[in-house]
């Protein structure tokens, strides 16, 4: 099973380029399996219509298939690359947001002008005279997209919309979350490696400015509230994106496990649509969404035009509360607090998370349960039994994905440790907190230390069709000791 660089494996014969091609060539054929049982359309590159796959709840095969694909056609690129190319061309890669952020926001849309010119497509001429932008130095730009798969070049400087450009046209949610992400956050990005540096600072002080408060000269949220054209975009993109990212949270986890009738205390519950879904299918339900004041008319609104009969019938109660204050909540009748946090804790440094667990102590009764709904990027485990991509997915196929939780089976070779590029949005969303909100990505083993330091016991974590996973702690139950 030992692999050395450029040596034959010892059990398959295989030297690792072959591996990957072949351990690719099995994901296909899983992916390819689905779609032919569910009579499910091929997958189409040149097509700006999304793929049935591209939205709702996946079955697990086509989810983990499409991860392993696009890891293992990132580790062939990788193995075969010249070093010295790679390097320049990934270290040019602020080129790709600076395309997309160009296609976006000029005036107009040049997304919007390739789509709307439909088959026949657009030229690089017509683009150039409707948006004032030199149609050379556009052509240059719009070179970068077409070599990731943005957008086709029909015929010389000629363009149509494909599948992957499709999601950027005006009016698409992520178009919107890509203005932010390709532009003010980009920028503020650029001068992270400075703000991680601590320049100027003495050795061990901590650099209380994020790197994009040093770009933009003020921190992400009183940026946003200054500039509402982005706070827009940037709230209806995030919402929209967990259709696409987190679309088994409500299926994967065994929620009917917290009991017949609990009281949720989502805390930083935004608009609180798990919740929402919780309590729609929990008759004996209650919740209470804790957030900023300035937010709740927004959230009860939400609430009271999709779930009325709930709101109505005192199910749901809306609190004002600041996370870095204490909660005093008690527990009134039989309906034990669960508390969940999701999405919240990747926002925030070590510190201020464990303030916000700490909080929740005067409301949390011994052996209250806690969820923390986060992103969790995977790490080695390096003495699993390894498992090929062929044996992993013989493994899971036909299973459901409570079975799969059930299984524990390892990220499959040689995909070690964490699915690769295939986890590259929890990843990047990691470090991307890192630059806007001086947070950072926490593995399993962070989550432990800060459940514990927060007197909160780490139980168990489940993966989920979802970028995110749940971590489940306990309230500890005192012991008593005997006299
Ligand atoms: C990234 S959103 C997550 C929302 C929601 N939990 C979800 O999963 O979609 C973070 C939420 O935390 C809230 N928040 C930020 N600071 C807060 C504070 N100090 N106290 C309470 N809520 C806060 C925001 O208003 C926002 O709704």
């Amino acid at each position: 099973m030992s692999k050395v660089n450029g040596v034959p494996n010892g059990e398959t014969g295989l030297d690792k380029l072959t591996e990957l091609v072949s351990s690719l060539n099995d994901a296909v054929n899983a992916l390819q399996n689905v779609l032919q049982d569910r009579q499910l359309p091929p997958f189409q590159l040149d097509s700006s219509s999304p793929h049935p796959l591209d939205s709702g709840l996946p079955d697990p095969v086509s989810w983990y298939a499409r991860k392993a694909i696009a890891g293992l056609c990132n580790k062939i690129i990788a193995t075969v690359q010249n070093p010295a190319e790679r390097a320049v061309v990934v270290s040019n890669a602020w080129l790709l947001p600076v395309a997309l952020n160009v296609v976006i926001e000029s005036d107009p849309p040049v997304v919007d002008l390739i789509a709307e010119a439909g088959q026949c497509g657009e030229t690089v001429g017509n683009l150039a005279a409707k948006t004032g932008i030199d149609a050379a130095k556009l052509r240059s730009i719009l070179r970068v997209l077409t070599s990731e798969s943005y957008f086709k070049e029909i015929e010389a400087g000629r363009y149509v919309l494909n599948r992957p450009s499709s999601v950027l046209v005006t009016g698409n949610a992520i178009g919107d979350l890509v203005s932010f992400t390709s532009g003010p956050s980009m920028r503020g990005g650029s001068v992270l490696s400075k703000a991680l540096r601590h320049e100027g600072l003495p050795v061990g002080e901590k650099y209380e400015e994020t790197a994009f408060q040093l770009y933009h000269h003020k921190p992400l949220y009183p940026w946003l509230m200054e500039n509402s054209r982005y706070l827009t975009r940037f709230h209806r993109g995030m919402t929209q994106l967990e259709l696409y990212m987190d679309p088994g949270i409500p299926s994967d986890y065994p929620w009917e496990e917290l009991g017949e009738a609990v009281t949720l205390v989502d805390i930083g519950s935004g608009r609180g649509g798990l919740t929402m879904t919780l309590l729609k299918r929990f008759p004996k339900w209650k919740a209470i969404l804790q957030d900023r004041e300035e937010a709740l008319s927004a959230i009860k609104e939400f609430w009271e035009k999709q779930a009325t009969e709930i709101v109505e019938a005192d199910r749901v109660s809306f609190l004002a509360q600041d996370f870095f204050a204490e909660t005093n909540l008690h527990v009134t009748d039989d309906s034990p607090f669960v508390f969940m946090i999701k999405n919240v804790l990747h926002n925030w440094p070590d510190e201020a998370c464990l303030k916000i667990l700490r909080n929740l102590a005067p409301a949390a009764a011994p052996g209250s349960t806690l969820l923390v709904c986060t992103y969790m990027p995977a790490i080695p485990v390096p003495d699993t039994k390894p498992l090929s991509v062929k044996e992993y997915f013989n493994e899971i196929s036909g299973k459901t994905m409570h079975d799969i939780q059930e299984m524990h089976l390892p990220i499959p070779e040689p995909l070690w440790a964490d699915w690769g590029y295939g986890s590259a949005y929890e990843t990047r969303s990691g470090a991307t907190m890192t630059s806007l909100l001086n947070a950072a990505g926490r593995d399993i083993n962070d989550l432990r230390n800060l459940l514990q330091a927060a007197s909160w016991e780490f139980i168990s974590a489940t993966p989920m069709r979802s970028a995110a996973s749940m971590i489940k702690a306990v309230k500890p139950v005192p012991t008593i000791l005997p006299n």
